[in-house]
Parts: structure tokens; sequence; C-alpha cells
């Protein structure tokens, strides 16, 4: 199953694999520290400081998928908090991911579906603003289209395109095979100065 090879392998690991392409490059904060997931993107792009489209999102929500929320410009607001979470968790959402505030913070950190987000802000936001649902977003200089998958970690996030899935995922087997052996020597005592040639470079 590719996204719990996604999920386990993590975000550097898949970042590196896509030829360091896809990072989300803001700061993400798990609640759950050590939280790992990976899974399909649904995507709600909510009106500046309002959190109407999260309510209609959650109607589009699938089990497995990972909840994007965004605004036009990234603020401190609460765009989710507990009661949203928890239609999210009852739609199966597999992650959740928050380029704003959430609030209810010790609530979300107890829920079994991880959420990340750049703030945690109380800052209540409004209701009125219909925004988009089911559209594209670009969060860190990276654009996510629906069902592009996301992979999230304590690093933060990074995003696999729907169409470069598979060939990723033999990047990510490839890598994680060499890292493997690469560990095994640097734990006997063999450093990576002498083996890649750098100490030789250097004369010294
Ligand atoms: O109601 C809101 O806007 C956010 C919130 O606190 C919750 O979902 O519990
Ligand atoms: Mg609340």
């Amino acid at each position: 199953m590719i996204y719990g090879e996604f999920a386990e392998a993590g975000v550097a690991t898949v970042y590196e694999a896509c030829g360091r392409r896809g990072l989300l490059d803001v700061d993400l904060v798990p609640l759950r520290p050590g939280s790992r997931v990976a899974g399909p993107a649904r995507i709600a792009l909510c009106g500046q400081g309002d959190n109407r489209a999260v309510h209609e999102i959650m109607t589009h929500l699938r089990p497995g998928e990972i909840l994007v929320l965004t605004m036009p410009v990234a603020a401190p607001v609460a765009l989710f908090g507990d009661l949203l979470a928890t239609q999210a968790l009852t739609a199966g959402a597999a992650g959740v991911l928050v380029n704003a505030a959430v609030r209810d913070s010790a609530d979300l950190a107890k829920l079994s579906m991880p959420v990340w987000s750049r703030w945690r802000r109380s800052t209540g936001a409004t209701k009125d603003i219909r925004g988009q649902v089911d559209v594209a977003v670009t969060i860190g200089d990276t654009e996510i289209t629906p069902g592009d998958v996301l992979v999230l970690d304590d690093d933060g996030a990074t995003c696999v395109r729907q169409s470069e899935v598979d060939s990723v995922a033999l990047a990510v087997r490839e890598r994680l095979a060499k890292e493997d052996g690469l560990r095994r020597r640097w734990a006997t005592g063999e450093f990576s100065y002498d083996a890649y040639g750098m100490r030789a470079e250097d004369g010294s």
C-alpha cells in the first residue's frame, strides 16, 4: 500500500525521491509529535479569516484523505477546532493540514487523526464567505491539486503529484534500501567523509 509506504518513509525521503520537489516550505507543527501519515488531498480554500468552506468540505471528505485547509494569505486565525475535527474523524480523514491556526489544541492532540498547523490561536473565524472547495491551492510555493498525495511528519509536509505516485514509490524504495546500506556502514565506524571521497579532495 503506497500511502503506508510514503508515511513510513517520511517527508525528507519522499521529497528526495521526488528530486527535491514538492516540499511545503512553511513551518507546520504537529499537534501530536511523532505522527506520520500520507493520503490524497481534499482541499478547501477559505475566504480570508473565514471557515465557511471548512464546513462545506466536510460533506466531501472520504476515508483516508488528508484534509487541506488554507486561505489567500496564511494568518493566525483558527480555521479548525474540536467540533470540526469530530466531523473529519467521523468521515475517516487520515490527517489534517491547516495553513492557518487551530484551536482546542489539547482536544485535537488526543485524536487518533493527526493534525498539523502553522499556529495555535483561539482567534475565531467568521462564517460569511463561501470560499472554494476541491480546487488547487499553493502552500509554501508548492501547488497542491485535489488528489495529489501529501506526506506529513515532524518535518512538515511534502506533495507528490498524483501522476507521479508510482514512479516516486519506486524511487522511495531504492532510496530506503540505499540508506539502509549506508546506515549499516556508518554504524560499524566507517565515515562518510572517507567513503564519499571528501577527505581525499580536501587533503586532510
Ligand atoms: O467553530 C470553529 O470555528 C472552530 C472550532 O472551534 C471548532 O471546530 O470546534
Ligand atoms: Mg471549538
